[in-house]
Protein backbone atom coordinates (compact mmCIF):
# COMPACT_ATOMS: atom_id res chain seq x y z
CA UNK A 1 0.00 0.00 0.00
CA UNK A 2 1.19 2.84 -1.52
CA UNK A 3 2.13 5.84 1.15
CA UNK A 4 5.68 6.69 0.50
CA UNK A 5 8.31 7.36 3.05
CA UNK A 6 9.75 10.95 3.09
CA UNK A 7 12.86 9.31 1.66
CA UNK A 8 10.95 7.63 -1.26
CA UNK A 9 11.44 8.92 -4.36
CA UNK A 10 8.52 10.58 -5.91
CA UNK A 11 6.23 7.72 -7.12
CA UNK A 12 5.79 8.35 -10.71
CA UNK A 13 1.80 8.95 -11.71
CA UNK A 14 2.02 7.15 -14.87
CA UNK A 15 3.23 3.76 -14.01
CA UNK A 16 6.05 2.29 -16.44
CA UNK A 17 4.04 -0.92 -16.88
CA UNK A 18 1.18 0.38 -18.52
CA UNK A 19 1.36 1.12 -22.00
CA UNK A 20 2.13 4.20 -23.75
CA UNK A 21 -1.14 6.54 -25.16
CA UNK A 22 -0.49 5.76 -29.12
CA UNK A 23 0.96 8.54 -31.02
CA UNK A 24 -1.11 8.34 -33.78
CA UNK A 25 -4.31 9.17 -33.39
CA UNK A 26 -5.91 12.67 -32.81
CA UNK A 27 -6.03 14.76 -29.42
CA UNK A 28 -7.52 17.55 -28.00
CA UNK A 29 -4.95 20.40 -28.62
CA UNK A 30 -5.40 21.77 -25.09
CA UNK A 31 -3.13 24.59 -23.92
CA UNK A 32 -0.98 23.78 -20.97
CA UNK A 33 -0.75 26.08 -18.16
CA UNK A 34 2.20 26.53 -16.03
CA UNK A 35 1.19 26.28 -12.26
CA UNK A 36 4.66 27.72 -11.33
CA UNK A 37 4.16 30.38 -13.77
CA UNK A 38 0.37 30.77 -12.34
CA UNK A 39 1.90 30.88 -8.83
CA UNK A 40 4.53 33.85 -9.63
CA UNK A 41 1.53 35.60 -11.17
CA UNK A 42 3.57 36.26 -14.61
CA UNK A 43 0.98 37.81 -16.55
CA UNK A 44 1.14 35.92 -19.78
CA UNK A 45 0.51 32.76 -18.20
CA UNK A 46 -2.67 34.12 -16.21
CA UNK A 47 -3.84 35.35 -19.21
CA UNK A 48 -3.60 32.24 -21.14
CA UNK A 49 -5.47 30.98 -18.84
CA UNK A 50 -7.99 33.03 -18.77
CA UNK A 51 -7.93 32.24 -22.60
CA UNK A 52 -8.46 28.77 -21.99
CA UNK A 53 -11.02 29.16 -19.11
CA UNK A 54 -13.14 30.67 -22.41
CA UNK A 55 -12.31 28.86 -25.10
CA UNK A 56 -12.54 25.55 -24.25
CA UNK A 57 -12.87 25.33 -20.42
CA UNK A 58 -10.22 22.25 -20.09
CA UNK A 59 -6.59 22.69 -20.30
CA UNK A 60 -3.29 20.94 -19.02
CA UNK A 61 -1.89 22.15 -15.69
CA UNK A 62 1.73 21.51 -15.36
CA UNK A 63 2.51 20.42 -11.96
CA UNK A 64 6.05 19.76 -11.82
CA UNK A 65 9.07 21.56 -9.79
CA UNK A 66 6.78 23.23 -7.66
CA UNK A 67 5.58 22.38 -3.79
CA UNK A 68 1.80 22.03 -4.32
CA UNK A 69 2.44 20.35 -7.45
CA UNK A 70 4.85 18.10 -6.65
CA UNK A 71 2.55 17.52 -3.26
CA UNK A 72 -0.35 16.76 -5.79
CA UNK A 73 0.86 14.28 -8.00
CA UNK A 74 1.93 12.29 -5.37
CA UNK A 75 -0.94 11.95 -3.28
CA UNK A 76 -2.71 11.27 -6.37
CA UNK A 77 -0.05 7.96 -6.82
CA UNK A 78 -0.87 6.97 -4.60
CA UNK A 79 -5.03 7.83 -4.16
CA UNK A 80 -4.80 5.78 -7.81
CA UNK A 81 -3.74 2.21 -5.59
CA UNK A 82 -6.34 3.36 -2.43
CA UNK A 83 -8.58 3.35 -5.29
CA UNK A 84 -7.76 -0.20 -6.76
CA UNK A 85 -7.74 -1.41 -3.14
CA UNK A 86 -11.37 0.04 -2.66
CA UNK A 87 -12.59 -1.39 -6.10
CA UNK A 88 -11.10 -5.06 -4.89
CA UNK A 89 -13.56 -5.40 -2.34
CA UNK A 90 -16.49 -7.59 -2.85
CA UNK A 91 -19.50 -6.11 -4.17
CA UNK A 92 -21.77 -6.96 -1.14
CA UNK A 93 -18.73 -4.70 0.69
CA UNK A 94 -19.10 -1.67 -1.43
CA UNK A 95 -23.11 -1.50 -1.84
CA UNK A 96 -22.95 -0.50 1.91
CA UNK A 97 -21.98 2.51 0.42
CA UNK A 98 -24.09 3.29 -1.95
CA UNK A 99 -26.00 6.01 -0.50
CA UNK A 100 -28.41 6.92 -3.46
CA UNK A 101 -31.56 5.54 -1.82
CA UNK A 102 -30.84 8.30 0.84
CA UNK A 103 -30.30 11.55 -2.10
CA UNK A 104 -26.60 11.59 -1.64
CA UNK A 105 -24.00 11.97 -4.23
CA UNK A 106 -21.38 10.24 -1.62
CA UNK A 107 -20.72 6.83 -1.43
CA UNK A 108 -20.69 4.42 -3.95
CA UNK A 109 -22.44 3.92 -7.64
CA UNK A 110 -22.18 0.48 -9.05
CA UNK A 111 -21.13 -0.85 -12.29
CA UNK A 112 -23.94 -0.25 -14.77
CA UNK A 113 -25.95 1.65 -12.03
CA UNK A 114 -26.29 4.89 -14.44
CA UNK A 115 -27.59 5.94 -17.39
CA UNK A 116 -25.20 7.27 -20.84
CA UNK A 117 -28.36 8.20 -23.22
CA UNK A 118 -32.15 9.02 -23.57
CA UNK A 119 -32.25 5.78 -24.41
CA UNK A 120 -31.36 4.45 -20.79
CA UNK A 121 -27.97 2.75 -22.17
CA UNK A 122 -26.19 1.77 -18.93
CA UNK A 123 -22.98 3.09 -18.08
CA UNK A 124 -19.64 0.94 -17.81
CA UNK A 125 -18.01 2.26 -14.64
CA UNK A 126 -17.66 1.94 -11.11
CA UNK A 127 -17.07 4.86 -8.91
CA UNK A 128 -16.88 6.32 -4.89
CA UNK A 129 -16.98 9.70 -3.78
CA UNK A 130 -15.57 10.84 -1.13
CA UNK A 131 -17.09 14.31 1.01
CA UNK A 132 -14.54 17.31 1.63
CA UNK A 133 -17.31 17.62 4.56
CA UNK A 134 -16.50 14.69 6.06
CA UNK A 135 -12.99 13.96 5.73
CA UNK A 136 -12.41 17.56 6.93
CA UNK A 137 -15.08 16.90 10.02
CA UNK A 138 -17.29 19.46 8.86
CA UNK A 139 -20.15 17.15 9.36
CA UNK A 140 -20.76 13.41 10.57
CA UNK A 141 -19.11 11.01 9.65
CA UNK A 142 -20.21 9.07 6.33
CA UNK A 143 -19.90 4.78 7.36
CA UNK A 144 -16.44 4.16 5.76
CA UNK A 145 -14.78 0.76 4.62
CA UNK A 146 -12.56 0.16 7.09
CA UNK A 147 -9.59 -0.09 4.29
CA UNK A 148 -10.00 3.90 3.69
CA UNK A 149 -9.73 4.91 7.28
CA UNK A 150 -5.81 4.91 7.32
CA UNK A 151 -5.78 7.34 4.41
CA UNK A 152 -7.81 9.68 5.76
CA UNK A 153 -4.55 12.36 6.32
CA UNK A 154 -3.51 11.46 2.38
CA UNK A 155 -7.11 12.21 1.31
CA UNK A 156 -7.51 15.28 3.52
CA UNK A 157 -4.00 16.51 2.21
CA UNK A 158 -5.33 15.77 -1.72
CA UNK A 159 -8.50 17.82 -0.66
CA UNK A 160 -6.31 20.41 0.70
CA UNK A 161 -3.88 20.58 -2.21
CA UNK A 162 -6.33 20.38 -4.72
CA UNK A 163 -8.39 23.69 -2.85
CA UNK A 164 -5.51 25.52 -2.76
CA UNK A 165 -4.91 24.98 -6.40
CA UNK A 166 -8.83 25.80 -7.36
CA UNK A 167 -8.03 29.25 -5.18
CA UNK A 168 -5.42 30.32 -7.24
CA UNK A 169 -7.07 29.51 -10.64
CA UNK A 170 -10.15 31.42 -9.06
CA UNK A 171 -8.13 34.32 -7.85
CA UNK A 172 -6.60 34.59 -11.69
CA UNK A 173 -10.06 34.17 -13.15
CA UNK A 174 -11.16 36.69 -10.69
CA UNK A 175 -8.70 39.08 -11.95
CA UNK A 176 -9.63 39.11 -15.49
CA UNK A 177 -13.12 39.33 -15.01
CA UNK A 178 -12.57 42.26 -12.87
CA UNK A 179 -14.30 41.06 -10.10
CA UNK A 180 -14.21 42.81 -6.44
CA UNK A 181 -11.21 41.63 -4.78
CA UNK A 182 -12.05 37.22 -3.94
CA UNK A 183 -15.46 37.35 -4.61
CA UNK A 184 -14.96 33.71 -6.67
CA UNK A 185 -12.84 32.54 -3.75
CA UNK A 186 -15.62 33.63 -1.55
CA UNK A 187 -18.14 31.36 -2.88
CA UNK A 188 -16.07 28.29 -2.70
CA UNK A 189 -14.29 28.68 1.46
CA UNK A 190 -12.26 25.47 2.48
CA UNK A 191 -14.02 24.92 5.96
CA UNK A 192 -18.05 25.84 4.41
CA UNK A 193 -20.09 23.08 3.58
CA UNK A 194 -20.05 22.05 -0.24
CA UNK A 195 -20.29 19.05 -1.90
CA UNK A 196 -16.77 18.91 -2.54
CA UNK A 197 -15.56 15.35 -3.56
CA UNK A 198 -13.00 13.09 -4.50
CA UNK A 199 -14.04 10.54 -6.76
CA UNK A 200 -12.30 7.15 -8.06
CA UNK A 201 -12.98 5.55 -11.08
CA UNK A 202 -12.89 2.56 -12.52
CA UNK A 203 -13.71 1.10 -15.81
CA UNK A 204 -12.84 -2.75 -17.02
CA UNK A 205 -11.31 -3.47 -20.04
CA UNK A 206 -13.71 -3.69 -22.88
CA UNK A 207 -14.71 -6.37 -25.02
CA UNK A 208 -14.05 -5.50 -28.78
CA UNK A 209 -17.35 -6.34 -29.49
CA UNK A 210 -18.62 -3.53 -26.83
CA UNK A 211 -18.55 -0.02 -28.32
CA UNK A 212 -20.33 1.55 -25.61
CA UNK A 213 -19.26 4.52 -23.68
CA UNK A 214 -17.81 3.84 -20.06
CA UNK A 215 -19.38 7.57 -19.02
CA UNK A 216 -21.74 8.89 -21.07
CA UNK A 217 -21.39 12.83 -22.52
CA UNK A 218 -21.78 15.61 -19.78
CA UNK A 219 -20.33 18.93 -18.22
CA UNK A 220 -19.44 18.39 -14.96
CA UNK A 221 -21.94 20.67 -12.53
CA UNK A 222 -19.37 22.40 -10.12
CA UNK A 223 -17.00 24.78 -10.77
CA UNK A 224 -13.24 22.92 -11.03
CA UNK A 225 -12.62 19.61 -12.08
CA UNK A 226 -9.12 18.55 -11.40
CA UNK A 227 -8.42 14.95 -12.95
CA UNK A 228 -5.71 12.70 -12.99
CA UNK A 229 -5.51 10.01 -15.89
CA UNK A 230 -2.60 7.73 -16.16
CA UNK A 231 -4.71 5.53 -19.74
CA UNK A 232 -6.36 7.22 -22.41
CA UNK A 233 -9.92 7.09 -22.71
CA UNK A 234 -11.19 10.95 -22.02
CA UNK A 235 -12.81 12.55 -24.87
CA UNK A 236 -13.49 15.87 -25.41
CA UNK A 237 -16.14 17.05 -28.17
CA UNK A 238 -14.72 20.53 -29.31
CA UNK A 239 -16.57 23.46 -30.17
CA UNK A 240 -17.77 24.18 -33.43
CA UNK A 241 -20.35 22.95 -36.16
CA UNK A 242 -18.51 19.66 -37.40
CA UNK A 243 -16.69 18.81 -34.48
CA UNK A 244 -15.32 15.10 -33.52
CA UNK A 245 -14.87 13.51 -30.43
CA UNK A 246 -10.90 13.90 -29.48
CA UNK A 247 -9.06 12.28 -27.11
CA UNK A 248 -7.15 13.91 -24.24
CA UNK A 249 -3.38 12.68 -23.74
CA UNK A 250 -2.67 12.03 -20.27
CA UNK A 251 0.46 13.89 -19.41
CA UNK A 252 2.68 12.67 -17.12
CA UNK A 253 3.42 15.52 -14.18
CA UNK A 254 0.20 17.22 -15.27
CA UNK A 255 -3.58 17.40 -14.03
CA UNK A 256 -6.37 17.50 -16.51
CA UNK A 257 -8.38 20.98 -15.40
CA UNK A 258 -11.68 21.26 -16.69
CA UNK A 259 -14.32 24.07 -15.45
CA UNK A 260 -17.94 23.39 -14.26
CA UNK A 261 -21.64 24.47 -14.99
CA UNK A 262 -21.16 27.01 -11.75
CA UNK A 263 -18.94 29.00 -13.93
CA UNK A 264 -20.89 29.25 -16.61
CA UNK A 265 -23.63 30.06 -14.35
CA UNK A 266 -21.64 32.47 -12.27
CA UNK A 267 -19.92 34.20 -15.28
CA UNK A 268 -23.19 34.59 -17.43
CA UNK A 269 -22.05 32.12 -20.40
CA UNK A 270 -18.42 33.77 -20.59
CA UNK A 271 -16.45 30.87 -19.48
CA UNK A 272 -17.00 27.63 -21.15
CA UNK A 273 -17.90 24.26 -19.13
CA UNK A 274 -17.18 21.96 -22.37
CA UNK A 275 -18.65 18.04 -23.04
CA UNK A 276 -16.67 15.36 -22.22
CA UNK A 277 -17.07 11.77 -22.16
CA UNK A 278 -15.21 8.64 -21.87
CA UNK A 279 -14.59 5.76 -23.63
CA UNK A 280 -12.18 2.45 -24.13
CA UNK A 281 -8.56 3.80 -24.04
CA UNK A 282 -7.08 3.75 -27.35
CA UNK A 283 -4.68 1.32 -29.56
CA UNK A 284 -2.48 -0.84 -27.05
CA UNK A 285 -4.11 0.68 -24.38
CA UNK A 286 -7.46 -1.20 -24.82
CA UNK A 287 -6.73 -4.29 -22.68
CA UNK A 288 -6.37 -2.10 -19.63
CA UNK A 289 -8.32 -1.15 -16.44
CA UNK A 290 -8.83 2.10 -16.35
CA UNK A 291 -8.94 4.39 -12.66
CA UNK A 292 -9.20 8.01 -12.43
CA UNK A 293 -8.72 10.35 -9.39
CA UNK A 294 -10.48 13.34 -9.72
CA UNK A 295 -11.46 16.77 -7.19
CA UNK A 296 -14.43 18.10 -7.80
CA UNK A 297 -14.81 21.50 -6.66
CA UNK A 298 -18.63 22.91 -6.20
CA UNK A 299 -19.83 26.29 -4.70
CA UNK A 300 -20.64 26.22 -0.98
CA UNK A 301 -23.97 24.59 -0.50
CA UNK A 302 -25.31 28.18 0.37
CA UNK A 303 -24.70 29.17 -3.05
CA UNK A 304 -27.96 27.96 -4.91
CA UNK A 305 -27.69 25.78 -7.84
CA UNK A 306 -30.25 23.56 -9.44
CA UNK A 307 -29.10 19.43 -8.20
CA UNK A 308 -29.31 17.31 -11.24
CA UNK A 309 -26.53 14.67 -10.53
CA UNK A 310 -28.92 12.01 -9.23
CA UNK A 311 -31.38 12.26 -12.38
CA UNK A 312 -29.21 9.52 -14.11
CA UNK A 313 -29.51 7.31 -11.44
CA UNK A 314 -31.26 4.07 -13.06
CA UNK A 315 -34.61 3.68 -11.05
CA UNK A 316 -34.67 7.58 -10.51
CA UNK A 317 -33.78 8.01 -14.24
CA UNK A 318 -37.08 9.01 -17.05
CA UNK A 319 -36.44 9.23 -20.49
CA UNK A 320 -38.47 12.44 -20.49
CA UNK A 321 -35.92 13.65 -17.81
CA UNK A 322 -33.08 13.39 -19.60
CA UNK A 323 -33.02 16.86 -20.96
CA UNK A 324 -33.46 17.96 -17.45
CA UNK A 325 -30.56 16.52 -16.38
CA UNK A 326 -28.15 17.88 -19.03
CA UNK A 327 -25.76 20.60 -18.36
CA UNK A 328 -25.08 24.05 -19.76
CA UNK A 329 -24.28 22.07 -23.22
CA UNK A 330 -26.82 24.12 -25.48
CA UNK A 331 -25.98 27.33 -23.79
CA UNK A 332 -25.25 29.89 -26.50
CA UNK A 333 -26.22 27.21 -28.51
CA UNK A 334 -23.08 25.83 -28.99
CA UNK A 335 -23.20 22.13 -29.22
O1 LIG B 1 -12.39 9.35 -15.77
C1 LIG B 1 -12.22 10.38 -16.42
O2 LIG B 1 -11.21 10.55 -17.10
C2 LIG B 1 -13.26 11.48 -16.43
C3 LIG B 1 -14.29 11.32 -15.37
C4 LIG B 1 -15.35 12.38 -15.46
O3 LIG B 1 -15.50 13.10 -16.41
C5 LIG B 1 -16.28 12.56 -14.33
O4 LIG B 1 -16.25 11.71 -13.40
O5 LIG B 1 -17.04 13.56 -14.32
FE1 LIG C 1 -16.73 14.81 -15.92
Amino acid sequence: MAISSVSDPLPPLNKPTLPPFPTTIPTAPLHRISLSKLLSHDPRESSRLFTACKDLGFFYLDLRSTTPGDSLLADAAALFDVGEDFFNLPLEEKMKYDFSGQKSYFGYKGFGTAVIDRKGTRDRNEFYNISKNDILALSPPLPSPHLLLPHHPLLSSFIRTSHTLVHLLLSHLNTHLRLPPSTLQNLHRLHHLSGDQVRFVKAPPQDPSDSRTALGEHTDFGSITILFNRLGGLQVLPPGENAEWVYVRPLEGDAIVNLGDAMVKFTNGLLRSNLHRVVAPPGGQKGETRFSVVYFNRPEDEVLLRRRALGKRVGVFREEEWERGLGTERVGGRL
